[in-house]
C-alpha cells in the first residue's frame, strides 16, 4: 500500500506560509527578528500583537505540535500529556529544592514524592499495592514509547549462536516484559527475574498470563532478592553466549535496565558492586537506561559515536526532541532523590564498582552499556 502523505504535506504548507506571514509582519513593523540566542526583551514582548502575526505564530504552534504527534508514537505523545503520581507530587519540588534541609540532600526519604504522600517512594508502593501493580504495568508501556524492538539490540548485543544456551539476570526486572519479549525472539535465552519479593509475586502473575509457554517449558525462575545488600544469582546452568567463544558454562549476562537512575552514586556503587560479585570472568552486565548529552557546545563529552550531535541551529542534544530523558531526569530527583546519567558518568560508574566498560550501544530512546570484569 503506497503511504498517504497528506497531513504531513499539508502541516508543513501550513508552517511554511505561517513562517511568510510572519516574515511580512516583521518587515511591516520594521523590527528586528530575534534570535534563539536571545535574553533581551523584545518591543513586541510588550505590544498589542498584530491580528495576522498573531495567527501565523499560533498557527505554527499548532502545526508544530500536530507534526511532532503526526512523527512519533503514540506512547510518546502519551508520555508527555500526564502521569498521577509523579505529577501529583512534583507540585512539592520547588518547596523541596528550596529548603535548607532537603534542599542539598540525596537522601530518597526527603523528596517531594515524600513531602506529598508522606512514605518515601518505594515504602508508599509496599502500601500500596494497587499503585505499585499499576506502575509496574506502566513500565510495559513505556517500553513503546522508548522502542522496545531497539532495546532489545542492546539487550541481546551480541551474535548469538543458537547452539549455546545463555542466561539472562533481569536485575530488578519488575514484571520481566523485556526479558519475555527477548526469550520469546531467541529460543536460546532464559531468564531469571530478581527482584523484590513483591514485584517477583507480580511477574509470576504475569509470566503465567502472558508467556505461559515459557513458564511451562522452565524458561524462566524467579528469585527475591535486595540488590542493596546481596549479590544476584551465580553458577547457573545457562550461560549467556556473548559471542566471545567461551565456553557454555563461564558466563551470565545481567541486563540492568532504569535502576541505576533511581539510586544516587553511592547506592549505584553497591548495587554494581553486589553485581559484579556474582559474575564470571566471561560475564558481562549491560546498563539500559538514558544518556544525558550537554545540551550546549560546551560539556560536550566524548559521547558522539553512541549519540550524534544535531544540526544547527537545534540544540547539540536535539533539544526538545530528546526531552522525555530531561524531564526524567527531573522525575528521578523529585521521586528518589536521583538522577539520570551522562556516559562518562556511567563508566565512572562502572570503574568505581570494579567493571570495565566495554561498549555502548544505541537503542533509540534508551543506550545500552556493556561492562566486563577487568
Ligand atoms: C524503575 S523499575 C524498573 C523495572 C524494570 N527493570 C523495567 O525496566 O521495567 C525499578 C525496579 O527496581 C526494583 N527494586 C527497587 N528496590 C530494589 C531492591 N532493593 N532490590 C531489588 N529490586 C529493587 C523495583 O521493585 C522495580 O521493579
Amino acid at each position: 500500500m503506497e503511504a498517504s502523505f497528506a497531513e504531513l504535506d499539508a502541516l508543513v504548507a501550513l508552517i511554511t506560509s505561517a513562517v511568510q506571514d510572519v516574515k511580512a509582519e516583521y518587515r511591516r513593523l520594521q523590527y528586528e527578528f530575534p534570535s534563539l540566542d536571545d535574553t533581551k526583551p523584545h518591543p513586541l514582548d510588550m505590544e498589542h500583537t498584530p491580528p495576522k502575526l498573531k495567527r501565523a505564530v499560533q498557527s505554527i504552534h499548532g502545526a508544530c505540535a500536530h507534526l511532532s504527534t503526526l512523527v512519533t508514537t503514540p506512547a510518546h505523545t502519551l508520555a508527555l500529556r500526564g502521569g498521577d503520581e509523579l505529577y501529583k507530587s512534583g507540585i512539592y519540588l520547588s518547596d523541596t529544592l528550596s529548603d535548607a534541609v532537603t534542599g542539598p540532600s540525596l537522601d530518597p526519604s526527603l523528596t517531594s514524592f515524600a513531602a506529598y504522600y508522606k512514605a518515601p517512594l518505594w515504602q508508599f508502593w509496599i502500601e500500596n499495592p494497587h499503585s505499585f501493580e499499576r506502575f509496574r504495568f506502566s513500565m510495559t508501556g513505556y517500553a513503546w514509547l522508548e522502542n522496545m524492538y531497539s532495546v532489545e539490540k542492546g539487550a541481546v548485543p551480541h551474535s548469538l549462536t543458537p547452539c549455546v544456551c545463555t542466561l539472562v539476570n533481569d536485575i530488578g526486572g519488575g514484571l520481566g516484559h523485556m526479558t519475555m519479549h527477548i526469550a520469546k525472539l531467541h529460543p536460546n535465552i532464559n531468564v531469571i527475574i530478581q527482584d523484590i519479593e513483591e514485584a517477583v509475586n507480580q511477574a509470576i502473575g504475569y509470566w503465567n498470563g502472558f508467556g505461559p509457554e515459557l513458564v511451562a517449558n522452565e524458561r524462566v525462575d524467579f528469585l527475591p532478592f535486595n540488590f542493596l545488600q546481596e549479590a544476584p544469582v551465580e553458577g547457573c546452568d545457562f550461560y549467556y553466549d556473548c559471542g566471545y567463544e567461551q565456553k557454555a558454562n563461564d558466563a551470565l549476562c545481567g541486563q540492568i535496565k532504569h535502576i541505576l537512575h533511581n539510586w544516587t552514586d553511592d547506592a549505584a556503587n553497591i548495587i554494581l558492586t553486589n553485581v559484579r560479585k556474582a559474575m564470571k570472568p566471561s560475564a558481562r552486565v549491560i546498563i539500559q537506561g538514558y544518556i544525558i548529552q550537554s545540551a550546549s557546545e560546551e560539556g560536550m563529552e566524548d559521547d558522539s559515536d553512541l549519540m550524534p550531535r544535531a544540526p544547527k541551529p537545534l540544540l547539540p542534544n536535539y533539544g526538545e526532541g530528546h526531552v522525555i530523558r530531561y524531564y526524567m531526569d527531573i522525575v528521578m530527583m523529585e521521586l528518589l532523590n536521583s538522577q539520570q546519567r551522562t556516559l562518562v558518568e556511567y563508566k565512572r560508574l562502572g570503574e568505581s564498582a570494579g567493571l570495565e566498560f566495554v561498549k555502548a550501544y544505541d537503542c533509540g530512546e534508551l543506550s545500552a552499556l556493556e561492562f566486563k570484569l577487568p
